[in-house]
């Protein structure tokens, strides 16, 4: 395989679900320093719900994500951020603000079978001038022509690149070798992925991807992001050095981040607990895992329960107020069998 792999690394977004959204402007700094200086082509900035995404839905911000960015545009001397937008969530007017900090990427998401509402906000980064990458998540929810079919949709709107999101981490490399030979089959534009590593799957379904022709990859440095967080950038970096694949990526460098920066941020390190199996298990979305834990503690439960039930109802990423539903729901019926 002698391929460039383009990483974008998404710590300091989907890890800020691992922190509860709280990212200080002083951290942010010194984690984009590191990345810069060991030349990671993208860095992803935003709230882990994307922009906007700071509400008492999706977890309150310690930090206004506008103040983060501007942090992380300012520590960049190569390095390029980028902003995480889901339609719903944020809006055009919190685009064009982080325009003007000077992001040069917007990554647009929604859930796999709603690409069209994705239409609107990609026509406006281009506009904008930014580098617009389209991406379907929860992608083990829909079958392959399904996601083909969207994927083409974000296509036909502008989308430079589209990616596949395993949010859930429930797919097997199998599945992910299957749709993303199909993407490329039927998309002119590249191919990107993002796993989630919650059945330990995130490496295998990675070069998954990447055999079958994904050229933009989601890493995460210390597995920092929602569930048991993403595919490990400085070991990614080092498997694809050792793959022949170029990422332009400093090994020594991205390894002294993780150990040195990174590593000293994190309360517990990032591992494969019972609640992130869960998901994997279940299929569901890596960023309920937070909201699971509380209510389970709220109402005196079992989270993997919560989140069973959750998978079994196809609950997907906007549905967060019915993990306080489900747990009462729970809860009361364990009472009256009591
Ligand atoms: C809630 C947005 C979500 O965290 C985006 C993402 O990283 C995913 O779907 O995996
Ligand atoms: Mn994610």
């Amino acid at each position: 395989m002698t391929k460039q792999i383009i990483i974008t690394e998404v710590a300091l977004r989907d890890g800020s679900h691992a922190v509860a959204h709280q990212y200080t402007a002083e951290q942010v700094t010194r984690v984009v320093r590191g990345l810069d200086a060991a030349r990671v082509p993208y860095i992803e900035v935003s709230h882990g719900d994307g922009l906007g995404g700071s509400s008492l839905q999706y977890g309150l911000s310690g930090t206004n994500e506008m103040e983060l960015i501007e942090a992380a545009v300012a520590a960049c001397r190569n390095s390029k951020i980028a902003v995480l937008l889901l339609p719903g969530i944020g809006t055009v007017k919190e685009l064009k603000e982080a325009a003007a900090l000077g992001v040069k990427m917007a990554r647009i998401g929604t859930h796999v079978t709603e690409a069209d509402v994705s239409a609107q906000h990609i026509a406006k980064a281009k506009e904008l001038g930014l580098e617009t990458v389209g991406f379907l998540m929860m992608s083990h929810m829909a079958p392959v022509e399904k996601l083909v079919e969207q994927a083409k949709l974000m296509e036909s709107y502008g989308a430079d690149a589209v990616y596949m999101f395993d949010s859930a981490g429930a797919l097997l490399p199998h599945q992910v070798k299957e749709r993303v030979h199909a993407l490329r089959q039927s998309l002119q534009v590249d191919i990107g992925f993002h796993g989630h590593n919650n059945l330990s799957l995130a490496m295998a379904n990675t070069l998954a991807a990447i055999e079958e022709g994904a050229v933009r990859i989601d890493g995460s440095i210390r597995c920092l992001g929602a569930g048991a967080g993403n595919t490990q950038t400085e070991v990614l970096t080092a498997v694809l050095d050792q793959l022949g694949c170029q990422t332009g990526i400093d090994l020594y460098q991205i390894m002294d981040v993780a150990e040195e920066i990174v590593a000293p941020l994190l309360q517990v390190p990032q591992e494969i607990t019972r609640d992130s199996l869960v998901l994997g298990y279940a299929g569901v979305y890596s960023s309920f895992q937070l909201h699971a834990r509380r209510a389970a503690k709220q109402f005196g439960i079992d989270a993997r329960d919560i989140l069973i039930e959750l998978g079994k109802r196809k609950v997907v990423g906007g549905q967060e107020d019915m993990i306080i539903d489900v747990a009462a729901e729970l809860a009361r019926s364990r009472a009256v069998v009591l």
